[in-house]
């Protein structure tokens, strides 16, 4: 079969995501393990669905399981299933998704949240191609591919004791990364015109533009949630302007909240929050430190002091300071 798929359900023009599907094309054909990683939002199970769906599996069943959203010691029944009577409990024999992936694809989301102690039964299912029941006698042959994701950095936690090296080597064999949106923000114009679309569809009425100044926000925004964020801020802002125009955000608190306090994927140091703070209040004073009206006065500090955390904020660069000519705000 060949494979000259463009993966049309990814939207995005940036190198990233270009580079992105050129790998989802050169692996999908094959039966390798893959290994998705990258942000929370970032878009690893659509990319999971879209190597499922450009396989030759496409027609046999994808199943995922979210390591992440059952308890230990209820994974490994989902996973490998268990024979009736085999727990308290077991009333049923009961099937597992490794099972029920057979012929087609198993996604595990979230595989840096997978117990110890059922990570070395998972290589040997990946590497023997073949599992046991909980309770089972029966070796049960199978012929799964695996994609797994993961928001983590697992050779970190390969490093921390929390995931086996062996299972790491072992899926590792071919890993892709999507970067964050803010890495990719040639991406978000796209997207954000994507999501108009697809939520004004369901809602049965025309897309509205999105104004100059809200793709601005778009554009300077460092989308902690990534795609998910964004999507979810393009359907809420939606159902809050019924007009042709989206002319504000309506961002949840937490978002605005995670905006002002992070910078990239970290938290912003007290140093840059106070960078920020003085050189707003410098635009508000018109660039005047001392005297009446100065920022000085405003921030209840001597000039001394604001004149010598300007020059260590490397402020007077950023804004000229006292009757020096200013920019455009
Ligand atoms: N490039 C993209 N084009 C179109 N939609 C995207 C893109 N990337 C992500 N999305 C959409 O964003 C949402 C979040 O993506 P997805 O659930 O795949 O992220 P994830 O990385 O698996 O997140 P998590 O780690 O939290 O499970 C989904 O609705 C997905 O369809």
């Amino acid at each position: 079969m060949e494979f000259t798929e463009n993966y049309p359900e990814i939207i995005g023009s940036s190198p990233a995501i270009a580079h992105l599907r050129g790998l989802m094309a050169q692996v999908a054909g094959t039966q390798s393990t893959v290994l998705l990683l990258g942000e929370t939002g970032t878009g690893k199970d659509l990319v999971a669905r879209a190597i499922h769906r450009s396989s030759p599996r496409r027609d046999q069943p994808n199943i995922t399981v979210n390591c992440a959203a059952l308890p230990a010691d209820l994974i490994e029944s989902e996973l490998f299933g268990h024979e009736k009577g085999s727990f308290t409990g077991a009333s049923e024999t009961r099937i597992g998704k490794w099972e029920l992936a057979d012929q087609g694809t198993l996604f595990l989301d979230e595989i840096g949240e997978m117990p110890l102690e059922l990570q070395a039964k998972l290589l040997r299912a990946l590497q023997e191609r073949e599992i046991e029941r909980i309770g089972g006698k029966a070796v049960i042959p199978t012929n799964v591919r695996v994609i797994a994701a993961s928001n983590k950095d697992l050779s970190a936690e390969v490093q921390h004791g929390r995931f086996r090296s062996d299972l790491f080597f072992r899926l590792n064999v071919f890993p892709v990364t999507i970067p964050p949106l803010r890495e990719r923000k040639q991406d978000i114009r796209a997207l954000a015109v994507f999501f108009m679309k697809k939520y004004a569809e369901r809602m049965g009425r025309k897309a509205p533009r999105i104004a100059g100044k809200v793709m601005r926000k778009l554009l300077a925004y460092s989308w902690p949630g990534n795609v998910r964020e964004l999507e979810n801020l393009i359907e809420r802002s939606l159902l809050m302007t019924p007009g042709p125009v989206i002319d504000q955000l309506f961002l949840s608190r937490h978002d605005e909240y995670l905006g002002t306090v992070m910078t990239g994927n970290r938290v912003k140091t007290i140093d840059e929050v106070l960078r920020e703070h003085i050189l707003q209040v410098l635009k508000l004073c018109e660039g005047k430190v001392a005297g009446p009206g100065g920022a000085a006065e405003a921030l209840r500090v001597p000039p001394t002091t604001l004149h010598s955390m300007i020059k260590r904020l490397g402020i007077r660069k950023a804004y000229p300071t006292d009757h020096q000519p200013l920019p455009e705000s």
